[in-house]
């Protein structure tokens, strides 16, 4: 069976070049045969220089948002975005229909989903539907992130280390693999990059190189000593972090390192199907067993409330209201129309298990009739009976 196709989802800073390298990997794999499916989830964006085959804009109107909403600018892409992921079902089914089409169709699946995403980082990656969004896709496909950086911007060690918390914080937010874009190397080479994340006393020595030309000011808070230091102890700090990820160096111009960073996709697919999926299954099944608890114990509640409710209006037994009300109180209280089975099924188990179900509807839980905890229930009720 042909791999299920990968989804590279493309995350950076506004001016970090993620357009242009949304564009250069789309006509890379153009180029090659290996035509992509490529979605934009940037509402806001005005011309996106490639052919979108799921767009946010055909469905979602960004300024149309803003002004119904009384938005700001970030506000308005929220707000997009969340309006977007109600439809994240239908999106996904039209991504496996994609990746799975009919045998007898001459249709060739695409083996990436390429995504577009906001430059407010914070506005997809910290937004609930942003998560929504993710995680659907990373249940379905192995996903994968591309942090792109704009690598003439992260030269100096401390831009370069708010650069890559900023990675680590996306990294542990989304919990997905991920690959870091040092861009624009035709401006600015990367290897120093790849010589701070791997060696430690590289970094040390840029960052005193630094500090003795004064370039975080003056001693004192703020000043070199403290700066250091800082910078000093986030760089260990960060060994563990470097060691998860793939970093490539491209230029998104010329179109340099585009290989490269197709084969640590590849990479990082792997790690995903291997690592990534077990635990986002594991994930999925500790939602699913607490949302049945959850139902279980609302299911539960009901149940004993309405088990109540039988035992004070059971024909017979006293009223807990007390003697002082008459019966012909409650006749007034209740509508036989209310209930047109209670007559026909009140000692049937079959009416019992009806009105349960439609109780239960009424608070939104549906149940078969096979539900174990309706039929634990019933039993109860049959042996309370
Ligand atoms: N020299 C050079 N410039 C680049 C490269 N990639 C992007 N740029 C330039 O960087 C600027 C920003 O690029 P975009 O692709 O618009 O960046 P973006 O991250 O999508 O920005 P937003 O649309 O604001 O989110 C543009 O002027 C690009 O031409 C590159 O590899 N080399």
């Amino acid at each position: 069976m042909a791999a299920s196709p990968v989804a590279v989802v493309c995350i950076g800073m506004a001016g970090s070049g993620k357009t242009t390298f949304m564009q250069r990997i789309n006509n890379y794999l153009h180029v090659n045969n290996k035509k992509p499916y490529v979605l934009n989830l940037d509402p806001a964006v005005l011309n996106v220089p490639f052919q979108a085959n799921i767009d946010i804009r055909d469905s979602i109107n960004y300024k149309e948002v803003m002004k119904q909403y009384n938005l700001g600018p970030n506000g308005g892409i929220l707000t997009s975005l969340n309006l977007f992921a109600t439809k994240i079902d239908q999106i996904i089914g039209l991504l496996e229909k994609r990746a799975n089409p009919p045998p007898e169709s001459s249709i060739v699946p695409p083996k990436h989903f390429l995504v577009d995403t906001p430059g407010q980082i914070e506005a997809f990656v910290w937004s609930a539907s942003g998560s929504i969004l993710l995680e659907s896709l990373a249940s379905s496909f192995p996903t994968v992130i591309a942090y792109i950086i704009d690598t003439p911007r992260t030269s100096s060690t401390s831009t370069f280390m708010s650069n890559m918390l900023y990675a680590c914080s996306i990294l542990y937010k989304t919990k997905l693999p991920m690959i870091l874009v040092f861009n624009k190397t035709d401006v600015q080479d990367a290897e120093f990059a790849r010589e701070w994340m791997t060696d430690f006393e590289k970094f040390q020595e840029a960052l005193h190189e630094e500090e003795n030309k004064g370039v975080f000011g003056g001693e004192g808070f703020g000043g070199s000593g403290y700066m250091g230091s800082l910078l000093n102890s986030m760089s260990l700090m960060l060994e563990e972090f470097y060691s998860h990820l793939n970093m490539v160096a491209v230029s998104s111009m010329t179109g340099e390192g585009i290989d490269d960073f197709f084969d640590a996709v590849e990479e990082k697919r792997k790690e995903f199907e291997r690592d990534y999926k077990p635990e986002l299954e594991k994930r999925r099944r500790e939602r699913e067993n607490e949302a049945a608890s959850k139902r279980e114990q609302d299911l539960t509640r009901v149940m004993r409330d309405m088990s109540m409710d039988a035992a004070t209006n059971a024909p017979g037994k006293q009223s807990a209201k007390g003697d002082s009300e008459s019966d012909e109180d409650d006749d007034d209280d209740v509508d036989p129309d209310d209930f047109p089975d209670a007559e026909r099924d009140d000692d049937d188990e079959e009416g019992l298990k009806r009105r349960y179900k439609n109780a239960l509807r009424e608070q939104g839980i549906q149940v078969d009739d096979d539900d174990p905890t309706l039929k634990a229930m019933l039993a109860q009720t049959r042996r309370a009976g």
